[in-house]
């Protein structure tokens, strides 16, 4: 009764804190939330044979010391005895059959639970970083997050995985065993149950100091992985400056650091596991001490003795098993500490929200009122003050000003990454704050400098630029690397559109790269905007062909460098001072001998000495 009591209770305990936890990962997923309850049944079922198993193994010592009292009984014939044995020995073996598969059973449903709960973790963590606003990732390092997603994830879910499992058991048969003791002889109980509460101290002081020093190697792991995927990822910088040798030292100082937390980890554990096995030991030999006592006084049999000495192994290990249960359990804790506050964590900028104009409706007049910016993580040095610029719609602003002036600035609060300190920014007179930002993002076209694509194929790049990838066409594909000038050196490839670009796949030109990224906003359907930033590093005639063509009929804000670019935009706009120094046609800005944008151009020898001429 007690063993059954104490059992039913911790099963609720772990299946209200499971069940809150898991609603907790789940808040964020539909999916999850789906799944809850059939990781609830499995859970459900998985105790029902923990308990039947369990039940098992603890009435086993009971009928084992029945059978050495039958054998030791000189009372009975040898007939009698042997039939006895026979029916309780076949009797204990189809009980341990059955207990053998119930075991098996509830390995694998526990594992299972486990393994969905480590996926829907992995998940959930995924969508909840990718949602956060672009200032949380200018403050958080990347190799940081995958370590919270690989090996953070990992820790915790193996800490619910083999730990749930186990310490239900080990807290089942505890309970059993002791139940079993006090029935079988009650003083040589109390007798032994004086070893437990020391033993229950050292454990949560161990496990405490285990979770805190779990917490301390997740971090300095999570630095150590930082720094390899730098190192790995730009490893052609390291090879130019011959930095191989100093980057193999620092990485090693960081794995010299997580190892020394091991070591500390080591220790603890080692001391831990050195005093419960002494223990249990102890434990024994005062059974073996109490118990000889008792039989020479007849208060025992023989067989009473040999059971009360398999409990007391069993409950040993439960005890042992429990300890270590908890400490594992504080280390999945301090490794997941991260991982809630990540999965916790609110977004400062909307992702989804906000109002959606109906189709057609966008004309594309984009304005700056007024607009103060400083980056979050540079709050004291403001990047624009008070600056306002007016682009009408279906025209074409380039932006030019020195390196730091703020032009990719400009592009990042027209997409909505940051919102300005003070003033606004309109689109057709709305404020963009005000627009649903998915909803708006999908309407600019974007094309960088140094266009990233992902390690997929071509057709992947292109079709990644559409708001519905299915509704996607071979034939858009086409059309659009074609305007793009990318139509006749993807075909060029083996593979055609299908080859794999990316890391492990064909390396492409800059300009290649940046045709491709040309068909891969042309997808973007209705995209009354585009914002463009200049292409100056790679000066191929297709590249500015297939960019003329994808400004047309657009409103295009572009980072300029090339005089070709400028002379062909409607106005120009010059950044200095955080502000916008001098807009309008360039023509009319190179006429002012003591113009800022007189000065720049001359500065970037974008001038010919024969326009210089013509000039004075
Ligand atoms: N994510 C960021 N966090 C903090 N400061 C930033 C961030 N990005 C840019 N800055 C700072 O903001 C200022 C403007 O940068 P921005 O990249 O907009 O200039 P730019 O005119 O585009 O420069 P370039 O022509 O060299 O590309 C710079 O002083 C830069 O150091």
């Amino acid at each position: 009764c007690t063993a059954g009591c104490i059992f039913v209770l911790f099963s609720l305990c772990v299946l209200y804190v499971g069940n809150r936890s898991y609603c907790k990962l789940g808040s964020n997923s539909l999916y999850a939330q789906a799944h809850l309850a059939n990781k609830i049944n499995s859970f459900l079922t998985a105790v029902g044979f923990l308990t039947f198993s369990s039940a098992v193994t603890m009435s086993a010592p009971f009928f084992l010391g029945k059978v050495i009292d039958i054998i030791y009984n000189t009372g009975t014939d040898t007939e009698t005895m042997a039939t006895s044995l026979t029916s309780l020995c076949i009797m204990l073996t189809g009980v341990f059959l059955c207990g053998g598969a119930a075991n098996a059973a509830r390995v694998y449903l526990m594992q299972i639970s486990g393994d969905q709960i480590i996926r829907n973790l992995r998940a959930t963590l995924f969508s909840s970083i990718l949602r956060q606003e672009v200032a949380f990732f200018d403050r958080t390092r990347t190799g940081e997050l995958i370590n919270r997603l690989s090996s953070d994830t990992a820790r915790v879910g193996s800490s619910v995985t083999d730990n749930v499992s186990d310490g239900l058991r080990a807290v089942a048969q505890a309970g059993a065993g002791v139940s079993m003791m006090l029935y079988v002889s009650p003083s040589l109980t109390g007798f032994v149950l004086l070893i437990v509460p020391p033993m229950a101290v050292l454990a949560i002081v161990c496990g405490r100091y285990l979770r805190s020093l779990s917490k301390r190697t997740q971090d300095t792991l999570a630095e150590a992985t930082q720094l390899a995927e730098e190192r790995i990822s730009n490893i052609r910088t390291v090879r130019a400056f011959g930095k191989e040798l100093s980057e193999v030292s620092a990485y090693a100082q960081k794995a010299d650091e997580v190892l020394n937390l091991a070591r500390q980890e080591a220790v603890i554990r080692a001391g831990f596991f050195g005093v419960t096995g002494l223990s249990g030991n102890i434990m024994i030999l005062s059974v073996l001490y109490k118990g000889g006592l008792l039989m020479a006084n007849q208060h025992l049999t023989m067989g009473e003795l040999s059971s009360f000495l398999m409990y007391t192994f069993w409950v040993g290990i439960s005890i042992a098993g429990l300890s270590s249960f908890y400490s594992e359990l504080m280390k999945g804790l301090g490794a997941g500490a991260r991982l809630w506050e990540l999965l916790d964590r609110k977004p400062e900028l909307p992702l989804n929200e906000g109002i959606v104009l109906p189709p057609g409706q966008l004309k594309g007049q984009l304005e700056f009122c007024d607009v103060t910016f400083a980056y979050p993580s540079r709050k004291e040095a403001p990047v624009f003050e008070n600056l306002s610029l007016l682009v009408p719609a279906g025209s074409v602003m380039a932006v030019v000003g020195a390196s730091g002036s703020g032009k990719s600035t400009l592009v990042s609060l027209l997409l909505r990454l940051y919102d300005p300190d003070a003033g606004v920014i309109t689109i057709d007179g709305h404020d963009v704050r005000d627009l649903n930002p998915c909803w708006l993002r999908s309407h600019i076209g974007t094309v960088s400098q140094e266009p990233v694509l992902f390690s997929c194929s071509i057709r992947e790049n292109i079709t990644y630029g559409a708001v519905d990838p299915d509704s996607v066409t071979t034939e858009d594909i086409y059309r659009a690397a074609q305007v793009a000038n990318a139509y006749d050196f993807i075909q060029a490839f083996p593979k055609g559109f299908d080859t794999v670009v990316g890391e492990k796949g064909v390396l492409l030109s800059g300009g290649q790269k940046q045709r491709i990224a040309i068909a891969r906003a042309l997808l973007k359907v209705n995209t009354a905007v585009s914002l463009l930033s200049a292409l100056d590093a790679e000066n191929e005639f297709l590249v500015q062909e297939a960019l003329e063509r994808l400004m047309e009929g657009r409103t295009v804000v572009i980072i300029a460098h090339r005089l070709s670019t400028i002379q062909n935009a409607n106005a120009v706009a010059v950044l200095d001072q955080r502000r916008i120094a001098e807009c309008g046609q360039h023509t009319q800005l190179l006429s002012n001998r003591h113009g800022l944008f007189r000065k720049l151009m001359e500065k970037q020898a974008f001038l010919h000495e024969e326009q210089k001429q013509a000039l004075r």
